[in-house]
């Protein structure tokens, strides 16, 4: 069976997972519980991208009608935070949902002996939350969270240490993503990079970062 790639490794939410109903859901609960009004879907899934941290202080700072400078130097944040963790805990895998043809590739890639990796921006405990809630942690080899290095996404180090980790040079390696900071990272490493449209691009459309290619799904992985 051909194998285009050794390692191809993929950004999570909006390009495997669509997870942004559920951390809609976790942001307004916390929201709710502060007393603050809540935010709708689409603000949520722009805010996507940068970690949930940074969503969540995103969120606070539109709903208190305050800057995030504020929000970052507040002593509650850390309160807040933790309830926001423990509501978002309790959501995860409640109304997310794998994108058609994700299990199946993966599932093929396997069998063609390439690598799989996941490099995230999500903090290393939703992202295991989120992966096995849908079975695919025995999936990959690898999995690089957004806490995991001491630098996060568009900074190639995720990929790099990937890279290294499987001894896979960087022709010979493929990221996939959904958005301008995938797509940026992919580049920051020297990567060739593909996108799906349907995911999460701070409300850009994915042609206008120009990966090397947009697939309709993950399918495409396999022709
Ligand atoms: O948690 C986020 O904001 C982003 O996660 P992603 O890197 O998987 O898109």
């Amino acid at each position: 069976m051909r194998k285009p790639y050794d390692l191809i490794m993929f950004d999570l939410d909006g390009t495997l997972v669509e997870t942004a109903p559920e951390i809609a859901d976790a942001v307004n609960d916390t929201l709710r519980r502060f007393d603050l009004p809540e935010v709708t879907q689409q603000q949520v899934n722009d805010w996507i991208g940068h970690g949930t941290r940074e969503l969540l202080i995103q969120a606070l700072a539109f709903s208190g009608k305050t800057d995030l400078v504020t929000i970052r130097h507040s002593k509650s944040l850390t309160l807040i935070a933790g309830e926001f963790d423990r509501y978002y805990k309790r959501r995860c895998g409640s109304r997310s949902r794998l994108y058609p043809q994700v299990r199946e590739t993966l599932v093929a890639l396997r069998g063609r002996g390439v690598k799989l990796a996941v490099v995230t921006n999500k903090e290393s405990r939703y992202t295991a939350t989120v992966l096995d809630a849908h079975q695919l942690t025995p999936l990959f080899d690898q999995i690089v969270s957004g806490d995991t290095l001491p630098t996060k996404k568009p900074d190639p180090a995720g990929i790099h240490s990937c890279l290294t980790a499987f001894g896979v040079p960087r022709a010979r390696a493929l990221f996939v993503g959904d958005s301008s900071i995938d797509v940026a990272t992919a580049r920051n490493a020297g990567l060739s990079v593909w996108a799906l449209p349907y995911g999460y691009n701070m409300g850009q459309p994915i042609e206008a970062c120009t990966p090397d290619r947009v697939i309709a799904d993950c399918s495409a992985l396999l022709d």
